[in-house]
């Protein structure tokens, strides 16, 4: 199991720019498959989901060609369908969450899909019940298959166009029913859409290849399908949660470092969080400015009660911050509530940071109370595994900001989501060895 070892307590100091977004990444490059013609995709970041799924969409012949490390363009003329059937197939979509995104735009373009049960993240319940729904409403029908253990999707009258009213804002869901819906016939209208910045720029993809989207940015998304859908170049933004997690090491290690290129306009409400919690930063131009400082300290709400950070689909705080913000709120002056609404397996590793020497309170699955020590406790150094990718990264923060050497094991986990994090912080000073013990 490989592992990284991890010598705290050094200040960080430098200019990083952010990779490209994992989660647009799974969605762009599975509506490749909704045209035979050449899609160019750059800013893909080189982690492991990305190589997976890419290497999925390879073995059912999509074409391929690595322009450079961050660019690769896609071909789909020819799909072979019963490729889906095989125990290979099954086995490399079982790796990754982004997986289950290649149903839509299958049923779409050849009327057929499987779907074996997707991997990522344990977290939690991870339901798919919005997929089904969406694609039953469009026209389409599913059989569970016993000995493949697999659903079985066809659409034997092609897909049609209707309104929708989902059950819950998925993200992953929404991305599936808009690709299945651009080639539907007739007009396919989404109400309670999720429209996070990485959806939005699916529907600018998917537009530029020549489907009618109206709404982008909204939750209410009105799709009217046509019948074929051409090549285009597309420039994914930068990774929201990659920028949230340097800010957090910058904060953690009272380092100096200019987060360059960070998409400003499509982190939401995330700076401001960091802010709340204390974190010294200033927004030159498209970059972040953390400031070296020894204490931040944690605001109180107007009438003094205590702050409080929930996951709320967007405009509100990604899920996938949350862990983040709590490892920072460690070491801060204050008390914070961290809520995390979505996902009810995602904050059983403060187990970890407690050994280390935080004081957090796990209330119950989804809340944890963190009464910050202020940088004079520093945290401790200690053995720990990453059970999630969120957790894997504040563990490696926490690490930074500690006195000793800690390892994290099975990091597998971060290497889904961070391309080459170790030698990237390396540059900027950090004391990192990756080790496959
Ligand atoms: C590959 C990918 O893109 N993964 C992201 C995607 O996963 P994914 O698309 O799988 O997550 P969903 O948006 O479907 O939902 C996540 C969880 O939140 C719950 N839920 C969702 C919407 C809602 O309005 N209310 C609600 O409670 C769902 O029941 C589920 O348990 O979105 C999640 C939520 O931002 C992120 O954590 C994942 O990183
Ligand atoms: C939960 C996450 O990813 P996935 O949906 O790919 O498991 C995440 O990126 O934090």
């Amino acid at each position: 199991m490989s592992s990284l070892i991890v010598e705290g307590g050094h200040r960080l100091q430098g200019n990083i720019s952010p990779q490209g977004a994992k989660n647009e990444a799974l969605e762009v490059i599975c509506a490749t498959l909704l045209t035979p013609e050449r899609v160019v995709i750059s800013n893909l970041p080189d982690i492991a989901d990305v190589r997976n799924l890419i290497s999925l969409i390879e073995e059912m012949g999509v074409e391929t060609e690595h322009i450079d490390n961050n660019t690769v363009s896609f071909s789909a003329k020819e799909i072979d369908t019963e490729y889906l059937y095989s125990e290979q197939f099954r086995k490399k979509a079982q790796s990754l969450r982004g997986s289950v995104m290649i149903v839509g735009p299958l049923l779409a373009r050849f009327g057929k899909a499987i779907l074996p049960k997707p991997g990522g993240d344990k977290i939690g319940r991870r339901r798919l019940d919005t997929h089904f729904w969406g694609w039953q409403k469009l026209g389409a029908e599913f059989e569970y298959d016993e000995l493949g253990k697999y659903y079985n999707i066809t659409a034997p009258n092609g897909l049609k166009g209707c309104y929708m009213l989902l059950d819950e804002a998925s993200v992953t869901g929404t991305a599936n029913i808009i690709m299945a819906a651009v080639l539907a016939s007739g007009v396919t209208t989404i109400y309670n859409a999720a429209c996070e910045p990485y959806i939005q720029q699916l529907c600018k993809m998917l537009v530029r290849m020549g489907a009618k989207i109206t709404g982008i940015g909204s939750n209410l998304l009105t799709i009217c399908g046509v019948d074929y859908l051409g090549g285009t170049d597309h420039k994914m933004l930068p990774d929201m949660i990659e920028v949230g997690s340097f800010i957090g090491v910058a904060a953690m290690t009272g380092s100096d470092i200019v987060l360059e290129n960070v998409g400003i306009d499509d982190l939401g409400i995330m700076p401001e969080c960091f802010r709340r919690l204390g974190v010294n930063m200033e927004v030159e131009g498209d970059n972040i400015h953390v400031r070296q400082d020894e204490i931040y300290a944690i605001d109180s709400f107007m009438d003094g009660s205590i702050m409080t950070f929930s996951d709320a689909p967007w405009p509100g705080l990604s899920p996938d911050l949350l862990s983040i913000f709590l490892v920072v709120a460690t070491q801060a002056k204050g008390s914070v509530l961290i809520h995390q609404k979505m996902f009810e397996s995602r904050l059983f590793f403060v187990d970890k940071l407690i050994d280390m020497g935080a004081k957090i309170i796990l209330c119950d699955p989804h809340r944890a109370a963190v009464i910050g020590a202020g940088k004079f406790h520093c945290l401790h150094s200690t053995n720990m595994v990453s059970p999630d990718i969120r957790a894997g990264i504040a563990m490696l923060i926490a690490a930074l900001g500690a006195r000793g050497t800690s390892r994290i094991q099975n990091i597998n986990q971060i290497d889904r989501g961070y391309e080459r994090i170790d030698e990237r912080l390396n540059k900027l000073g950090a004391h990192i060895i990756r080790s496959e013990e």
